[in-house]
């Protein structure tokens, strides 16, 4: 892991009219890091992953890509620069083939006479796509021209995470990625997301089942009403403790 982050936000804050969403938040992942964004309902962790995935700009503060201020002016932009934001509803869709839905957008041409864009290149974006799933660890019984339809809701998800951890360059924004899973089918999409890792991506993965932050991130960083209030290694939590800073119920340890 590098020590420098690859993807920063720096005292974000961001309101929706009289609403504070964000107050002074500072957030940072390193390549090949998986942190894991917590907060109970409403304390902000949606209008962070918008503010960092170009869909909101901040009021004030900013974010920060290998050191480098952005100003992202649509999510497109901050596509384009390589973080991938999966929403908690996957973006698949269903009536195309897992191999068409990986290149949903970014489709492969064959070049047509005089240089126009030819057919769609469905033999080579099958190989692709089939190589990239497996990169990512995701082994599926199926082939790549299947309808998504055809597979489960965990299959489908790790479609989806594969497809993100595909194309990402520097990061991937996982927004309740097991939500709705059960326990084999998140095991296979968590497999995922440890991949991610191995191929040096930063992951930020926001979730509400903590099970699944403590077992699989490098740090843990904790908002409460729109306000950091713990960044710290996985290993310094117990389900208990990280519980308690949650909702606040924690009491820090008294100065000497
Ligand atoms: N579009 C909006 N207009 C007004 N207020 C909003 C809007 N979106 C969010 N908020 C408010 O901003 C605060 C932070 O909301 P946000 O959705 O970011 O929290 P969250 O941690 O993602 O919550 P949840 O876990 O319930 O999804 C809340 O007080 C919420 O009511």
């Amino acid at each position: 892991m590098a020590d420098a982050p690859i993807y920063e936000a720096r005292e974000v804050t961001k309101s929706y009219g009289s609403v504070r969403a964000l107050t002074d938040v500072n957030l940072s992942v390193r390549a090949g890091e998986i942190i894991g964004l917590v907060g109970d309902n409403g304390a902000g962790k949606s209008t962070l992953v918008k503010v960092l995935s170009g869909v909101h700009r901040p009021d004030t503060g900013g974010v920060y890509l290998d050191g480098v201020a952005q100003e992202w002016k649509s999510p497109h932009d901050a596509l384009q620069a390589g973080i991938e934001t999966l929403y908690q509803d996957s973006g698949l869709c269903p009536d195309l083939t897992i191999s068409g839905n990986v290149f949903l957008g970014r489709e492969r041409r064959r070049p047509g006479l005089l240089g126009k864009l030819g057919f769609l290149d469905n033999k080579a974006m099958a190989r692709v796509a089939h190589e990239e799933l497996e990169r990512a660890g995701i082994g599926l019984t199926t082939g790549v021209r299947r309808n998504v339809n055809q597979l489960s809701g965990g299959q489908r998800q790790a479609v989806a995470i594969g497809r993100a951890v595909a194309w990402a360059r520097k990061v991937i924004i996982l927004d309740e990625p097991t939500n709705h899973l059960g326990a084999r089918q998140s095991g296979e999409v968590l497999k995922v997301i440890e991949s991610a890792r191995e191929r040096g991506l930063g992951v930020i993965f926001i979730s509400h089942t903590l099970p699944h932050v403590l077992q699989v991130t490098d740090r843990i960083v904790v908002l409460r009403l729109g306000r950091v209030v713990a960044d710290e290694p996985t290993s310094s939590f117990t389900p208990d403790s990280l519980l308690k800073v949650i909702t606040g119920l924690h009491t820090p340890e008294p100065r000497s």
